[in-house]
């Protein structure tokens, strides 16, 4: 932090009487201000001669330009350079502040419109290569500590970490883009029509340097703090209360400090302005002013330095540098390994499809002999059948097992037939002899069919024929016999078998048995005669004969 004091020129040209004279203080000597004990601020203050050292005093004839032209450099190079800057001017009401940053009201000739303007020119520099693009947002804070935004008045903000950027901001804040100069000081205008209490603003620089693909942010805070309290009010004490906290990493309870004190400490390059005027009425103030420096001179020197909070500009641009280097060193080698990474991760996940397939059928098959054997327990019919099928299965290994025996044994025979010299018989050679020994033997299987048909044909006729000739005895001895026997008792014929025989004809059975067929095939076979083993020539005449024998039967009735 660099602390600087620009005294306010009023007075300067009344009457040398009731204005601090170069008799009373040595004025600006090696930046420091030296009051004699007797008079003025001198006399104020109790011990006497005091010296005040500052970074830089500007005296009271110092112009906008002079002031800007010691500033704004500087702050120009820290924001291309990536570094945080901001300025904060303090001071007695009416002595400057808002003047020094801003200018007359309609003439904004203070800093920050010449260091907008410096900016905007810087970037208008810049290769193509290298993008500078601006955003800002602007914020008033009350006495009753509420935050109001100025780019959309009427809406209350309330406060939060910012985790980004470090410190605290007003959350939701409205940020507006600049794309050129006249944009940015029109904002400038709205802010200065509003401005109310304590005003911060906030611009952000974005550096976007597109072949190296590199982004640097850089921020650059404008805090006009309000006096509007009696000199021996508080803001002095609240101020000096602020820094003290800081320092000492206590916790911060105001929002203004909240907002303020990373501006002030954290990685800030900071400077702030107090303004006091050398007015006999102010001389109170104004010394306060001055022990403010000496207490800030005192902390910030050595507390903030010694906490490495502050990293000077040259640091922070190695720092920036190293790291950009160090990211496209290691930008090709992290995209090999992660290449090397995601086709390692596809083969994986392609050998685990596989993997997963495999056990999928895997388990559908067991299911499915699950399935079959839960079906063959519960069904004994089905386990009958396979009793069945493993048994036909035995017996046909075993005629496996035989022929293959067999076959070894031809060969062996085949052998023993060279006379014991070794022969290999071709397995075709053997199957076809086989074949054929087969087909032989199926032949004559089918020959001893045939001939088992024709015989059972033959038998099968001589069953019917034997069936009927059994009927025809049956008739005979149940029916015809006793009507012949009756017949033969009435006409006393003496010799029963011989009578019987010459008496069967249609017309002298009884009703009942002439249409039974009986005598329809009595002719049809020469075995018909084995019932009563005679030959067929003998029948015929035997019928001849009997048929005038049953003449004279009739004739004798
Ligand atoms: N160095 C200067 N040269 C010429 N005029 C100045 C200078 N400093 C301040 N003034 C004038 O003094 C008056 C008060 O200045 P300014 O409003 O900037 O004070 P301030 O400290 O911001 O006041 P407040 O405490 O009310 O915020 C303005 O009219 C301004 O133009």
């Amino acid at each position: 932090m660099e602390v600087y004091l620009r005294l306010n020129p009023d007075g300067i040209e009344v009457d040398a009487d009731q204005t601090i004279t170069e008799a009373d203080a040595d004025l600006y000597k090696d930046n420091s201000i030296t009051f004699h004990s007797n008079t003025g601020i001198g006399a104020l203050h109790s011990q006497g001669k005091e010296t005040f050292k500052f970074d830089k005093i500007f005296a009271p004839t110092t112009s906008q330009n002079e002031i800007s032209s010691y500033l704004v450099p500087s702050i120009v190079r820290d924001l291309y350079s990536g570094i945080n800057s901001s300025i904060i001017t303090f001071g007695s009401k009416h002595t400057g502040k808002t003047y020094t940053l801003y200018g007359q009201q309609g003439l904004y000739t203070g800093v920050v419109p010449r260091l907008f303007t410096k900016l905007f020119q810087h970037k208008d520099t810049c290769d193509k290569n290298h993008a500078v693009s601006f955003k800002i947002a602007a914020l008033n804070v009350l006495n009753n500590d509420t935050i109001n935004d100025i780019f959309n008045i009427g809406h209350t903000l309330s406060l939060q970490k910012d985790n980004v950027h470090g410190g605290y901001w007003a959350k939701n804040a409205n940020w507006l883009y600049c794309h050129t100069l006249q944009e940015l000081m029109s904002l400038l205008i709205q802010i200065s029509n509003v401005t109310q209490g304590h005003t911060i603003l906030k611009l952000e620089m974005i550096q976007t340097y597109i072949s190296s693909n590199t982004i640097i942010k850089s921020t650059l805070t404008i805090v006009d703090l309000e006096n509007n309290e009696p000199a021996d009010n508080k803001l002095y004490d609240k101020f000096i209360t602020m820094i003290r906290d800081v320092t000492k990493r206590t916790d911060l309870k105001s929002t203004l400090n909240k907002l303020i004190w990373d501006s002030i400490f954290d990685n800030y390059n900071t400077r702030l302005i107090l303004t006091c005027s050398l007015l006999p009425v102010c001389q109170g103030d104004t010394l306060k002013i001055l022990e403010l420096s000496k207490y800030l001179s005192k902390i910030v020197k050595y507390d903030i330095i010694r906490n490495r909070s502050w990293i000077s500009p040259a640091d922070k641009y190695e720092v920036l540098s190293q790291q950009t280097q160090l990211k496209s060193d290691n930008y090709q080698k992290q995209i090999d390994l992660l290449n090397d990474t995601i086709s390692l991760l596809e083969s994986k996940a392609h050998d685990f499809k596989k993997k997963q397939i495999e056990t999928e059928s895997l388990i559908t098959d067991n299911l499915s002999l699950e399935a079959q054997w839960q079906n063959l327990i519960n069904n004994e019919t089905n386990n009958e059948t396979l009793e069945i099928m493993l048994d036909k299965n035995s017996t046909l290994n075993n005629q496996q097992f035989q022929l293959s025996d067999q076959i070894e044994a031809n060969k062996f025979v085949h052998r023993e037939r060279n006379n014991g010299q070794r022969v290999e018989s071709d397995f075709d050679v053997m199957n076809s002899k086989l074949l054929e020994f087969i087909n032989k033997q199926e032949t004559k299987v089918q020959d001893i069919l045939n001939e088992n048909m024709a015989c059972k044909e033959h038998l099968d006729q001589l069953q019917k024929e034997y069936s009927i000739n059994k009927e025809k005895i049956r008739l005979v001895e149940n029916e015809i016999a006793p009507f012949v026997r009756k017949e033969l008792s009435q006409h006393s014929i003496s010799s029963y078998g011989t009578v019987a025989s010459s008496v069967i004809t249609e017309e002298s059975l009884p009703s009942s048995s002439r249409n039974s067929g009986l005598f329809q095939s009595s002719t049809a076979s020469p075995s018909s005669s084995s019932v009563t083993q005679r030959s067929p020539n003998r029948i015929r005449s035997r019928e001849h004969s009997l048929s005038g024998f049953n003449l004279q039967i009739l004739k004798s009735k």
